[in-house]
């Protein structure tokens, strides 16, 4: 049995409209606002031959919200090989660039690696995880590509997807979503609109953020800031069920509540959202069946 090697053609590249949208409603709990800038945004750009620019989009939100999953999910309903397509292309900024004082290095690497995999295959995806803690020199780097730049050294940029990763901007979205629940408001009724302008203030004007000093903003680059909201109990319960499920064991809700029992959530008394969203539970599960 020999694997078929995968092209950069339709035959491996089909991107599939109803696919994502029923894997974002049924798959990925808790995040209607994402989940509807994403359905949008990907299918709008996925069904346009010719996009004046690649697609941008910066997920933000605290751990555990779904980040990584929902590019998961985008990158499953265009790539027949899934998340292990090698047009997908995973970026760690920590893992792979960690030592500061190497910058010029890493730059050259950088750049040839998304020049090399885009002229490999324009349809090409990046996710850059940890967005936030890139160096700003690095960030310079990829700002060409994100840019209406037709040939840009007779390679063409536009029809990838780019998609930046961060927990910058989590505290004021967690905010936000605490707010409706304090004024007893249905969660369904925030819209991007009501998180937008303060998230996309949060994460360029603070001191703390990592992406302040970069003019991905200003230059209008990030064609949307996509909000992951803090997951509430009940996500968590549906994350552990659907974790039990993966591992092929039988759904047990007694123990996904013990495990909720030992992790935090926020406010304190009311113990509404999960502090660690639903990361911990696929390595904590063992101990609770
Ligand atoms: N909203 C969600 N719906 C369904 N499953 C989720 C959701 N959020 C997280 N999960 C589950 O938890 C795991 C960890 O989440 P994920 O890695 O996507 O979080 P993240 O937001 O990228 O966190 P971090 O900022 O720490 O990287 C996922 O693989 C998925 O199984």
């Amino acid at each position: 049995f020999r694997e078929e090697r995968e092209d950069c053609n339709e035959k491996w590249i089909n991107f599939s409209k109803y696919g994502l949208k029923y894997d974002l409603e049924t798959k990925l709990y808790g995040q209607h606002v994402a989940a509807q800038v994403i359905l949008k945004t990907v299918t709008g750009f996925m069904n346009n031959e010719n996009p004046k620019k690649p697609l941008v989009l910066s997920f933000h939100g605290s751990t555990g919200t779904g980040k990584t999953f929902a590019s998961q999910l985008i990158a499953k309903n265009i790539y027949k090989k899934k998340t292990i397509s090698s047009f997908v292309h995973l970026f760690s900024v920590t893992a792979h660039f960690p030592h500061k004082e190497k910058i010029d290095t890493y730059k050259t690497q950088l750049q040839e690696w998304i020049r090399g995999n885009v002229s490999n295959c324009p349809r090409s995806m990046f996710i850059f995880d940890e967005m936030d803690k890139m160096h700003p020199g690095l960030i310079d780097i990829i700002k060409p590509y994100l840019d209406f730049s037709d040939n840009l050294d007779r390679v063409l940029y536009k029809k990838a997807i780019f998609i930046f990763l961060s927990d910058a901007g989590g505290v004021k979205i967690n905010e936000v979503t605490m707010k409706f629940w304090r004024d007893g408001r249905e969660r369904e009724e925030i819209q991007l609109k009501d998180i937008e302008k303060e998230l996309s203030q949060s994460v360029f004007n603070n001191e703390d953020s990592g992406l302040r000093h970069t003019s991905l903003i200003d230059k209008k680059l990030v064609d949307f800031f996509v909000p992951f909201l803090p997951l509430e109990y009940k996500h968590f319960i549906q994350c552990g069920l659907a974790e039990m499920a993966r591992q092929g064991l039988p759904p047990d809700n007694s123990a996904i509540k013990r495990l909720a029992d030992e992790l935090t959530f926020f406010p304190k008394e009311e113990r509404v959202f999960s502090d660690q969203g639903c990361k911990l539970i696929a390595n904590k599960l063992p101990f609770f069946i």
